[in-house]
């Protein structure tokens, strides 16, 4: 099994001169092609920091990132995006609002080079469970669950190999995270995905991680196989602690 995502030594910094903040400190992960991996903590420990450290929107850092064997400098070129997609947490602040369905996946889809549009919009729309019907319909027009739906199927467009997820189902009623998690489960056993994801709620990791960096003031605190940490396993009182806050959602 080869590495999808290694980071060593990473840090991240945020502004300037006497006002410069380091948000993420030494953190170091890999992550196994295939796998899904869970970035947990409070709010404000560095979880979203890493993926935007990966995407190349916290331009201030150093350390060494790879994917897929392939070190990462400071520009991100066109394979990499087509490698590496990005789900965010609010949908409708994702999608432009006067952009239909059908607008958003031609759009992605041109500007990966694909030329089969209308075969790939249908195909597309049916992976993440949406019908033709939903194809011309607008953001506003849509459900919470639908619109990340099309954020999804937008990120499958350039068929990545990698998925960052940064708390995709938080925004959402939580029937319909269930929902939508499942979704992103079966869609990285139908395409072989591998995924990077954060979330503050160790439940929602749980469900959907095999492993899991416990982050805390920018340092990863531990990383710990999740069937671990549902044991209790953990060396750590931070774990311990954000495994009782989030007592029996866990188990
Ligand atoms: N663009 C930015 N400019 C300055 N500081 C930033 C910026 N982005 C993030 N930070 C700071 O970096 C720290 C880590 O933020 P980050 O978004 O990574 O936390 P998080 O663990 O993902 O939190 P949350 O769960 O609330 O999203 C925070 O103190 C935040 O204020």
């Amino acid at each position: 099994m080869s590495t999808s995502i290694s980071i060593e030594n990473l840090n991240v910094y945020f502004g300037e001169h006497h006002d410069l903040f380091q948000a993420v400190k030494n953190a170091s992960l890999s992550v196994e092609q295939g796998a899904s991996f869970g970035l947990v903590g409070e709010s404000g420990s560095g979880k979203s920091t890493i993926l935007k450290a990966i995407t190349g929107l916290a331009p201030q850092w150093d350390g060494h990132m790879a994917i897929e064997g392939a070190d990462l400098t400071h520009k991100r070129d066109r394979t990499f995006y087509k490698t590496v997609q990005m789900v965010f947490q609010d949908p409708y602040a994702s999608l432009h609002p006067r952009h239909s369905v059908d607008q958003v996946l031609t759009e992605t889809l041109h500007l990966h080079g694909f030329d089969d549009i209308n075969n790939r919009i249908n195909k597309l729309l049916l992976d993440v469970g949406l019908g033709p019907a939903f194809r011309f319909r607008y953001p506003h027009q849509l459900s919470g669950g639908q619109r990340q739906r099309v954020a999804i199927a937008r990120a499958l467009a350039p068929e990545p190999d990698i998925l960052l997820l940064d708390e995709p189902t938080s925004a959402l009623d939580v029937s319909v995270q269930a929902e939508i998690l499942n979704l992103l489960s079966d869609l990285r056993s139908e395409h072989g995905l591998t995924y990077l994801m954060v979330s503050h709620d160790l439940a929602v990791v749980a469900h959907m991680c095999e492993r899991v960096a416990v982050m805390q003031n920018g340092e990863i605190v531990e990383i710990i196989d999740v069937a671990d940490m549902r044991a209790g396993k953990t060396t750590q009182d931070y774990t311990a602690s954000l495994l009782h806050a989030s007592a029996n959602r866990v188990a």
